[in-house]
Order: C-alpha cells, then structure tokens, then sequence
C-alpha cells in the first residue's frame, strides 16, 4: 500500500552492501486529521497543530512573560502515568534513537499492537513525527531555559521533554494539560526525579508562545542560514542546499523560508488510481488531485482501508510521483514503445502506475521492474499484483541495475522506455519522513554521486536508438539532479535532452507554473507535492 515503506529507499554500494539512501513513503497522520478536540478525559489532546498568536517578547509586559493558565492541579492530582497515546509516542522516539528504526515503520504498528485507534492514534502520530520535525527547534528552547547543557540529560529525558514542548508549543493541548500529562509520562518511564525536572523545564516553556521563542533561538545566532536552521529545524546544510537549488530556478530563492515550512507539514494523503484498474468511484471520499488525472487526494479515512488499495488497484502515492511518471510514459520514442524497464523500482509505486501506462498502450508489452534489494523486490511485487492482470508480460526481477543491459530486453537493440529512479538523500520528501534529516549528512552525497551516475549511465545503454530515459530523483539537491544528468550526458554518444517541462504540461491537468527546461523539478510549497526531478534523454 506505501509508497515506499521502507522509508529509506535502501540502496547499494559498489560491493553490494545495504546502506540507507533515497526512497519515497507515505508518512503519517494527515495534518488536522481526527486531531482529538474533545477535550475528553482532561488529558486537553484537543484541535489540531497550529502554532498559537502571540505578540513578540518586546510587546509583553512582564519581561516577555504573558500570564497563561498554570494547572491548578496539585501534583497528587495529576496524571500519575503516561497515557497510551503519549506512551506509544514516546516509545517512537526511543525506537527511533536506539534502533535507528523509521518513525513510519514502527507507530502504526505499535498503535495496532496496543489497540490505539482513531483520535488516539491520530493523536499519537501528530505527537510523535511532529516532534521529530522539530527536535532541533526545541533543543533550542530546552536549552535556553535548562540549568543543565542538553548533553548532560539522558536522552530519554530529553525525549520526555521534546514532547511535552511539541504539545506545548505546536498542538492545541492546554498548557496545564501538557505539563501534566507529560509529567506523568516521565513518572512511568523515566523515573520520579526526573520528573520534577521535566514539570520544572515545561512549566518556564509554557510562559511563552511560540512566536516569542523563535524570536529568542532566532536572536541567538547573527547568521541567516542558522537562523533558518534552528528556527524551522533544519540541519543547516540541507537549508543551504535547498536554497542553492532554489536559486537556479528563475523565482530565486526567496521563498526559501516557505520551503521549509512545507518541510514541516504533514502532507496530505494522495492515492494513484492506477489506469485500467480503478476508477474514481473506487475511492470515493477523495477530492482530484491538483496536476493529474490519476490523483485522488483522500479527505478522510485511512487509505488502507480501501480495496482497491488493498488489491494493489490503486496505491498510496505523491501526486509528484505520479506526475513524473505520466510524463516518462509520454516523452515520445521513434519507432516500437513495447519493451519497458523500470531500474530501480523497490517498493514498486512507479512501476505500477508505468506498468498499467504499458498496458494500456500494449498490453502484450513488457514491463521488467528490476530492484536491488530482494526484501523491496517483494514490495515490488505486492504493488504489482493486479498489475498482472492486465499487464502479462511483467516481470520483477532482483539484481544490480547497473548489470541490466539492452539484451535483457530480448532483443539485440535494448528497451525502447526506461525508468531510472535513483537512490538519493530524499530531501525532497524530509515532509514524509520526520527523521531523515537528521540522519543525512553530506557525506550521503559522495557515496550516492556515483552510483547516481552509475545507474544512469547503465539505463542509457540498456536503451536502443530513438528510446527514452527518464531520470528521477526525491531530492532537489543539484548534485543528485542537473550535475548528474549533465555528467553523464559529457560522456554518452547520442543523447538527446528533451525538455521534460513541455513533456509534463502535456500530462498534466492543470497548467504548471511556468519553469525553464529541459528539467522539471517540482517543489512542496509550490506545487504541494514532494520535490521531484525528471530529465528526459533520447538516445
Ligand atoms: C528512490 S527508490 C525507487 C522508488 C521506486 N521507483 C518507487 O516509485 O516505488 C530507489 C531504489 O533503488 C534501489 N537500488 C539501490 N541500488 C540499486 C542498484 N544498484 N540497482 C538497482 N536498484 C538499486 C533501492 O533499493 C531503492 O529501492
């Protein structure tokens, strides 16, 4: 049903190793979606997760100190444990420390072992991912207010504490509540004594709202990249690569600050109906997707609950994502457009949505969708099982991309259509993944660089004369995209750069913003889908 659910899009090192890399998933409670606001049970999980106005500090009376509500509770009074939402939270954040696990691969199935479901769950996710987003964000505010330097606290303490100010600062739970709740979680995890910490730390953050504090992290660094980083809680050389990529487009890089935002929203949960095997009625309480037809952006419910995603007819899938390949399917080829590869293709969204493109074109055509990993070959193959049906000539193989060549086409001249979706630093999906920011470091870069190029090259010469490649990445970054495709190109005899704008306005719904070619690259704040590349290559 993901996307990508093995949230890293794992790829492979010269020697074949797994290491993590580049990859896209569906992530996540919708934004405001069954945000509890009820106000049931007094433990104040209400509304959704906007931040609170507030004058700036210089405004406050009081040195800076608005009078908010303090809990009238006495400890006694209080909540003595954690409750199951905020426990399973919090048992997301160790899991995701300790055992360098993915946030989206270990809550939901933690909520279904405990039996959180609905509001509670919807109530959990917010609290868990939204918390990881931000940690940099509140490490600051933490740290401004703490006697003792994070480094000293033991990290699930500081855990504690990174919730309780998430709900604080970013969910509409009432302060009393939050500090309550949270002391209460700290009671059953991490100890008695740390607990008074955690209410001492909380009760002085909950003096300020958010505003004030981005103003006082913000204030404390006179550099603009560290201000960004801290504030929106960034790594500061993802915003500075983000803004480098942003100022090679003709809009420049002024709304930078918007991008990074994006980055911390939660996107909406977009289904791709796989042509030939759903319809819209198959997903009724959807609304279209803003770019293609193929989009249905889902107004409630859970994805998984649908047939025709459980039978892989449909699948959780960016409207980004979707766009790319409707438009690798229609970049023109001279001659034959039968014999198709997808060279990258774990956990399988692109392949299915390209297959079921084939089918409809030629349904005796072939699909190979090649992946690396035997353990993402088998996602492959779940989101391809009713692609069968309509496509017989499919074939899902494991192996080396860079080791597939024109004669596993079978036939002497190669594919006429060839999908390269590289592993890459998915900093084009940091949205979909609360985590990954923090476990990227550019050294990612040196060691996906090459095999990017490596993988490209080999799509190219698994293409016969007049077929077409596209190259897609999930991250904007320019040493994944344009330099890539640039490289590579230097070095290959007859290939053609077709202009992947003009290619995707032919798909799309809706007319684009205007952007120079030949490359597409889409962008969350400005056309609400995950930061997809596409170049387009005639051989
Ligand atoms: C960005 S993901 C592809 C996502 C996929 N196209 C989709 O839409 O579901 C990149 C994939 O490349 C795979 N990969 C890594 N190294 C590879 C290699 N040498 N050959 C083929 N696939 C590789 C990774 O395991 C990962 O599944």
């Amino acid at each position: 049903m993901n996307e990508d659910s093995s949230a890293d899009g794992g790829r492979s090192d010269r020697e074949g190793r797994r290491t993590s890399g580049g990859g896209h998933q569906h992530g996540g409670a919708r934004r405001g979606d069954g945000q509890p606001g009820d106000g049931r049970g007094g433990d104040g999980r209400g509304g959704d997760s906007r931040p609170r106005a507030g004058r700036p500090v210089r405004d406050r009376p009081n040195g800076g100190r608005p009078a908010r509500q303090r809990t009238a509770q006495r400890p006694a009074d209080r909540a003595r444990d954690a409750d199951p939402a905020r426990r399973a939270a919090y048992d997301t954040l160790r899991t995701v420390a300790d055992s360098d696990s993915y946030a989206n691969l270990t809550l939901p199935p933690l909520l279904r072992q405990r039996g959180i479901r609905g509001r509670d769950a919807a109530f959990a996710t917010e609290l868990a991912y939204g918390t990881l987003r931000y940690r940099d964000r509140y490490d600051a505010v933490i740290a401004t207010v703490s006697a003792r330097p994070l480094a000293q606290l033991d990290p699930p303490v500081l855990d504690v504490l990174r919730l309780g100010v998430h709900q604080v600062l970013a969910m509409r739970v009432p302060d009393h509540a939050a500090v309550s709740a949270t002391v209460g979680l700290a009671r059953g995890t991490v100890g008695a004594g740390s607990a008074q910490f955690v209410n001492a730390i909380l009760r002085q953050v909950t003096g300020r709202p958010l505003e004030e504090w981005l103003e006082i992290i913000g204030a404390e660094t006179a550099d603009e990249t560290e201000r960004l980083a801290v504030t929106t809680s960034h790594p500061s050389w993802i915003v500075r690569a983000l803004r480098h990529a942003l100022s090679e487009t003709p809009e420049g890089a002024d709304d930078l600050p918007a991008l990074l935002d994006a980055d911390n929203a939660a996107p909406a949960v977009t289904v791709v109906l796989r042509p030939g095997l759903a319809t819209t009625e198959d997903v009724p309480d959807a609304e279209p997707g803003r770019w293609t037809s193929t989009a249905r952006v889902l107004t409630h419910g859970d994805p998984a609950a649908l047939d025709v995603v459980r039978h892989a007819r449909a699948g959780v899938q960016d409207e980004g994502s979707q766009l790319v390949t409707l438009a690798a399917a229609a970049a023109q080829v001279d001659g034959p457009d039968t014999t198709w590869l997808d060279l990258c293709a774990g956990p399988g969204g692109k392949a299915a949505l390209f297959g079921a493109l084939l089918a409809e074109r030629a349904p005796g055509g072939v699909l190979i969708a090649n992946e690396f990993s035997p353990h993402r070959t088998r996602l492959v193959e779940q989101s391809t099982a009713a692609l069968r049906e309509i496509l017989p000539g499919l074939d899902v193989r494991t192996g080396d991309g860079r080791e597939v060549g024109p004669e596993d086409a079978g036939n002497p001249d190669g594919f006429d259509r060839v999908l390269v979706d590289v592993p890459c630093t998915g900093l084009g999906a940091l949205r979909r993944r609360p985590e990954s920011r923090w476990r990227r470091t550019p050294k990612d870069l040196a060691t996906l660089g090459p095999l990017q190029r490596e993988l490209l090259t080999a799509a190219l010469q698994a293409t016969r004369p007049g077929g077409v490649v596209a190259y897609v990445t999930c991250s904007p970054h320019v040493a994944e995209t344009r330099t890539v495709v640039q490289d590579v190109l230097k070095r290959t005899e007859h290939a053609e750069l077709l202009n992947a704008v003009e290619i995707a306005a032919q798909v799309t719904t809706t007319p684009l913003p205007a952007q120079d070619g030949p490359f597409l690259q889409l962008w969350p704040h400005r056309h609400g889908t995950d930061a997809m590349f596409l170049a387009l290559i005639r051989r």
